[in-house]
């Protein structure tokens, strides 16, 4: 096991990736964050709060499932999650959230999910860890915290605990 991240980066990673999400967004009325279920809720919780401190009009935030949108949902037994967007993404920049970007699948899945809910002007990505060389869809990450380099027998693990957040490399 190879610690990636520990706490304090990833502390320090948040903080980057809000104030980069800001850059880009300068005005936080054309802009929305969707964090995906379910492991991508811890980071956009966080990212939100941080979005909270550096701006007096942080972007709206809503959480996305995309349990029914998986293109393996007949295959493997999913147990959904709710979807909480209580405002309209119609014409808006949406920054979606998650916690691993690897084969793409999951966001092929969130952004046919999320186009249930209108029609964006926008949709970015940003992610925790990139694991890069793996994508099986074309799918790119706009904002990441960190790139990494993989092969298909690891996994990459982000354990969101009280004070003590890692994300770490595993040999399965
Ligand atoms: O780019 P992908 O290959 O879709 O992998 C990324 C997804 O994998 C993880 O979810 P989960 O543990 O539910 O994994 P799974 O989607 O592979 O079941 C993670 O939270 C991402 O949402
Ligand atoms: O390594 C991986 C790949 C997909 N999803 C994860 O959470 N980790």
């Amino acid at each position: 096991m190879k610690i990636i991240l520990d706490h304090q980066q990833i502390e320090l990673v948040i903080k980057r990736l809000a104030h980069q999400v800001l850059e880009n967004h300068s005005d936080s009325n054309d802009t929305v964050l969707i964090g995906i279920q379910p492991r991508g809720i811890f980071l956009s919780d966080r990212l939100h709060q941080e979005l909270c401190r550096y701006s007096a009009t942080p972007p709206p935030y809503g959480k996305l499932d995309i349990t029914f949108y998986r293109d393996d949902i007949r295959k493997q037994i999913h147990v959904p999650n709710h979807t909480d967007i209580p405002f309209s993404i119609e014409g808006k920049k949406v920054v979606l959230v998650d916690d691993v970007l690897y084969t793409g699948r999951t966001i092929r899945a969130a952004l046919d999910a999320l186009m249930d809910f209108g029609r964006p002007a926008k949709a970015e990505l940003l992610v925790l860890i990139d694991r890069r060389y793996s994508r099986q869809l074309p799918i790119q990450p706009d904002y990441t915290g960190k790139t990494i380099d993989s092969i298909v027998s690891q996994q990459v693990k982000v354990n969101w605990n009280e004070g003590q957040h890692e994300v770490v490399l595993v040999d399965q």
